[in-house]
């Protein structure tokens, strides 16, 4: 059986597998690896039938494009008819109305949907560890987190029990797990994807991102995802290009390294030369290296967490106990219905992003911290475009360090934990596409990830810069 997508669907359209033995695979793996707590439901007869199903279109000639894709969703993506939680109890019993745009296109194109993922509760994580439902274990070393808030989603990849995996990524949620795990994760540019029916975590951030072992299945799966919705009016109205068909590249290229990533304090050091040994292959390789300084980079992270948390206290006010749900059973009077649905529905992390989120919107508040950091987005936005001027990429490590132990950071040491999306919050507050592509590993076999960031909608030329570097 092959784990790349491109074999599988060779072996099937000619007759050699049906997807109904691609999907019996990935449900044995699955279930091989519970262990993992990778996935939170299996749709195992659902897939079964679907899969029976496109396997009589292949016979008529009839399949779309993914035919013979399995893929899993994370928990945070509408699917009609299916339970839906944010990896909450607060959503305890909710199931999804409607098919979020992006996953409809896909299954559009026959691809088979075998589940959905665990991941940090509202995506509010870098570890998987915030989920309602426990961790998820990194299967490379099973004492390791395996990065979030996707966390579940590259794992899976990683340990063969889907093709490909959507994620969401508002700060780095699909690049840091992709780090972490040894896969590919892209996370396009702000609006290139429709966001209907993703659950809204920080709506000026929020993208949809792919993990895939192959830069030619992220691809394909933004190909077919990206592109105006009626039911999304912030979504972009260029046209899509044939993302799929454009890998090549035209050389030699302009690439930059930032001096403060490079040269930040909390830098492992494996990490490090891995991304200096990149630079050096390039400039081997005869492209234009240079080395840009971007002074703003200490503001990128404050500016991300004043953002986020006031846009989801006001995205999470509508989890109340009516329209949901959870509601709490212990309640006499509509007041402390509220409150106790939400105390008890939400988790820690989830409660104290509210509470940041509000502080910052409170009116005494409000000039001080949000305005200042609308301020401040605007002008990290601006000086990351304006490296685009002269280059073509920038590079530089997807996360700090290499995947973490299971439980390294608790209450008194949040700050450490929110350093973990030091690298990968430049694109999301400006809006830009990166994608983390494997970069070796540590000593200890841990994997390391390599971050390239391209200007606004040049997710051509970065998927083609990313195969080219793989
Ligand atoms: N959602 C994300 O992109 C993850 C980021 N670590 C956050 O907690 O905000």
């Amino acid at each position: 059986m092959y784990s790349s997508f491109q074999k599988t669907q060779a072996a099937v359209l000619n007759g050699e597998l049906s997807c109904r033995e691609v999907v019996e695979y990935f449900l044995r793996n699955i279930e091989q690896k519970k262990h993992l707590n990778i996935f939170l439901e299996v749709y195992q007869q659902e897939a079964l039938e679907r899969a029976e199903a496109i396997d009589q279109k292949i016979a008529d000639g009839t399949q779309g494009r993914l035919a013979g894709m399995v893929l899993g969703i994370k928990d945070v993506l509408c699917y009609q008819g299916h339970p839906l939680q944010a990896a909450s109890q607060i959503l305890n019993g909710f199931e999804a109305q409607f098919t979020a745009t992006a996953v409809q296109r896909l299954l559009d194109e026959d691809v088979i949907i075998i589940g959905r993922q665990n991941c940090d509760e509202f995506a509010m994580g870098s570890s998987n560890e915030n989920s309602s439902f426990g961790p998820t274990l990194n299967p490379v070393d099973e004492t390791k987190v395996p990065g979030g808030s996707s966390g579940a989603s590259a794992a899976a990849v990683a340990v063969g029990l889907c093709h490909a995996s959507l994620g969401s990524d508002t700060g780095g949620s699909v690049r840091q797990p992709a780090s972490f795990c040894g896969v590919v994760g892209l996370k396009p540019t702000y609006s290139r994807i429709s966001r209907w029916g993703l659950i809204a975590y920080a709506s000026s951030f929020d993208t949809i991102g792919i993990l895939s072992h192959t830069v030619e299945e992220a691809a394909l799966l933004l190909e077919v995802m990206a592109g105006q919705d009626e039911f999304d009016s912030t979504v972009s109205q260029r046209e899509v290009p044939a993302y799929a068909q454009k890998l090549s590249l035209e050389r030699p290229l302009k690439v930059g390294y930032i001096k403060e990533t490079i040269e930040s304090e909390g830098i492992d050091s494996e990490v490090k030369q891995k991304t200096l040994d990149r630079i050096e292959f390039l400039k081997q390789a005869g492209h234009e290296v240079k080395e840009v300084t971007f002074p703003l980079l200490e503001y990128v992270l404050p500016t991300y967490y004043i953002l986020t948390t006031a846009e989801a206290s006001t995205n999470l006010e509508r989890y109340d106990g009516v329209k949901f749900g959870y509601r709490t059973p212990e309640a006499t009077d509509l007041e402390t219905m509220y409150k106790r649905t939400r105390s008890e529905g939400f988790g820690a992390e989830v409660q104290r992003r509210i509470m940041l989120g509000t502080f910052v919107l409170s009116a005494s508040y409000y000039d001080a911290y949000f305005t200042k950091a609308q301020k401040v987005r605007r002008l990290i936005a601006e000086q990351t475009k304006a490296l685009f001027k002269e280059l073509d990429f920038l590079i530089l490590p997807t996360a700090p360090t290499p995947p973490f132990e299971i439980g390294k950071y608790g209450e008194e040491n949040l700050i450490e934990y929110y350093l973990a999306d030091l690298f990968t919050v430049q694109a999301s507050v400006s809006g830009i596409p990166a994608i983390s592509i494997p970069n070796g590993t540590s000593e200890t076999g841990l994997p390391i990830g390599l971050q390239i960031m391209a200007n606004a909608f040049n997710e051509d030329k970065l998927l083609a810069f990313a195969k080219y570097l793989l």
